[in-house]
Protein backbone atom coordinates (compact mmCIF):
# COMPACT_ATOMS: atom_id res chain seq x y z
CA UNK A 1 0.00 0.00 0.00
CA UNK A 2 1.44 3.37 -0.82
CA UNK A 3 1.27 6.27 2.08
CA UNK A 4 3.16 9.40 0.51
CA UNK A 5 5.55 11.24 3.18
CA UNK A 6 4.05 14.41 4.19
CA UNK A 7 5.66 17.50 5.54
CA UNK A 8 3.13 19.94 7.37
CA UNK A 9 -0.16 19.33 9.39
CA UNK A 10 -2.07 20.86 6.53
CA UNK A 11 -0.75 18.43 3.88
CA UNK A 12 -1.92 15.26 5.39
CA UNK A 13 -4.96 16.59 6.78
CA UNK A 14 -5.47 17.32 2.74
CA UNK A 15 -4.59 13.51 2.44
CA UNK A 16 -6.91 12.14 4.97
CA UNK A 17 -9.34 14.36 3.11
CA UNK A 18 -9.26 12.52 0.09
CA UNK A 19 -8.79 9.42 1.83
CA UNK A 20 -12.36 9.72 3.70
CA UNK A 21 -13.94 11.15 0.20
CA UNK A 22 -12.75 7.79 -1.34
CA UNK A 23 -14.48 5.81 1.81
CA UNK A 24 -17.16 7.05 1.72
CA UNK A 25 -17.65 6.52 -2.33
CA UNK A 26 -16.56 2.97 -1.48
CA UNK A 27 -19.41 3.18 1.37
CA UNK A 28 -22.01 3.98 -1.46
CA UNK A 29 -21.04 1.47 -3.74
CA UNK A 30 -20.92 -1.12 -1.57
CA UNK A 31 -24.52 -0.09 -0.36
CA UNK A 32 -25.70 -0.02 -4.25
CA UNK A 33 -24.60 -3.98 -4.58
CA UNK A 34 -26.03 -4.39 -1.22
CA UNK A 35 -29.63 -3.34 -2.96
CA UNK A 36 -29.34 -5.66 -6.23
CA UNK A 37 -28.85 -8.33 -3.88
CA UNK A 38 -31.85 -7.95 -2.12
CA UNK A 39 -33.64 -8.77 -6.06
CA UNK A 40 -31.83 -12.33 -5.61
CA UNK A 41 -33.27 -13.36 -2.25
CA UNK A 42 -36.82 -14.67 -1.07
CA UNK A 43 -37.23 -14.19 2.66
CA UNK A 44 -36.15 -11.73 5.04
CA UNK A 45 -34.38 -14.66 6.60
CA UNK A 46 -32.37 -14.58 3.51
CA UNK A 47 -31.88 -10.74 3.45
CA UNK A 48 -30.01 -11.34 7.12
CA UNK A 49 -27.43 -14.23 5.83
CA UNK A 50 -25.79 -14.17 8.75
CA UNK A 51 -23.28 -17.10 8.46
CA UNK A 52 -22.23 -14.75 5.31
CA UNK A 53 -21.97 -11.93 7.87
CA UNK A 54 -19.68 -14.28 9.81
CA UNK A 55 -17.53 -14.85 6.81
CA UNK A 56 -17.07 -11.25 5.36
CA UNK A 57 -16.49 -10.33 9.08
CA UNK A 58 -13.74 -13.03 8.89
CA UNK A 59 -11.93 -12.24 6.00
CA UNK A 60 -12.07 -7.95 6.88
CA UNK A 61 -10.27 -8.79 10.48
CA UNK A 62 -7.91 -11.04 8.82
CA UNK A 63 -6.88 -8.28 6.54
CA UNK A 64 -6.98 -5.85 9.03
CA UNK A 65 -4.13 -7.89 10.44
CA UNK A 66 -1.94 -8.02 7.26
CA UNK A 67 -2.02 -4.55 6.91
CA UNK A 68 -0.78 -4.35 10.75
CA UNK A 69 -4.32 -2.85 11.44
CA UNK A 70 -6.53 -2.73 14.57
CA UNK A 71 -8.90 -6.24 13.90
CA UNK A 72 -11.38 -5.18 16.46
CA UNK A 73 -11.49 -1.49 14.82
CA UNK A 74 -12.52 -3.26 11.53
CA UNK A 75 -14.75 -5.31 13.23
CA UNK A 76 -16.91 -3.08 15.16
CA UNK A 77 -16.57 -0.41 11.90
CA UNK A 78 -18.00 -3.61 9.59
CA UNK A 79 -20.83 -4.80 12.36
CA UNK A 80 -22.63 -1.39 12.35
CA UNK A 81 -21.93 -1.12 8.61
CA UNK A 82 -23.02 -4.63 7.75
CA UNK A 83 -26.25 -3.58 9.98
CA UNK A 84 -27.24 -0.91 8.32
CA UNK A 85 -27.01 -2.17 5.02
CA UNK A 86 -29.26 -5.18 6.12
CA UNK A 87 -31.56 -2.42 6.54
CA UNK A 88 -31.19 -0.74 3.66
CA UNK A 89 -31.23 -4.42 1.81
CA UNK A 90 -34.86 -5.22 3.35
CA UNK A 91 -36.32 -2.21 2.59
CA UNK A 92 -35.21 -2.76 -1.03
CA UNK A 93 -36.85 -6.57 -0.61
CA UNK A 94 -40.15 -5.60 0.77
CA UNK A 95 -40.43 -2.49 -1.91
CA UNK A 96 -39.34 -5.27 -4.52
CA UNK A 97 -41.88 -7.38 -3.40
CA UNK A 98 -44.99 -4.75 -3.22
CA UNK A 99 -44.47 -4.65 -7.11
C1 LIG B 1 -25.18 -8.64 0.92
C2 LIG B 1 -25.77 -9.67 1.48
O1 LIG B 1 -26.82 -9.53 2.39
C3 LIG B 1 -26.62 -9.08 3.72
C4 LIG B 1 -25.55 -8.06 3.86
C5 LIG B 1 -24.25 -8.45 4.03
C6 LIG B 1 -23.14 -7.47 3.92
O2 LIG B 1 -23.37 -6.26 4.11
O3 LIG B 1 -22.01 -7.89 3.64
C7 LIG B 1 -23.95 -9.80 4.30
C8 LIG B 1 -24.94 -10.72 4.50
C9 LIG B 1 -26.35 -10.29 4.58
O4 LIG B 1 -26.63 -9.97 5.91
C10 LIG B 1 -25.40 -11.06 1.14
O5 LIG B 1 -26.17 -11.98 1.45
O6 LIG B 1 -24.34 -11.26 0.53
Amino acid sequence: MKTEKCNTLAEARKKIDEVDEEIVKLIAKRNNYIKQIAHFKTSVTEVKAEERIEDVISRVRQQAIDLDLSPNLINDLYVRMIDAMVESEIEEFNNAKSF
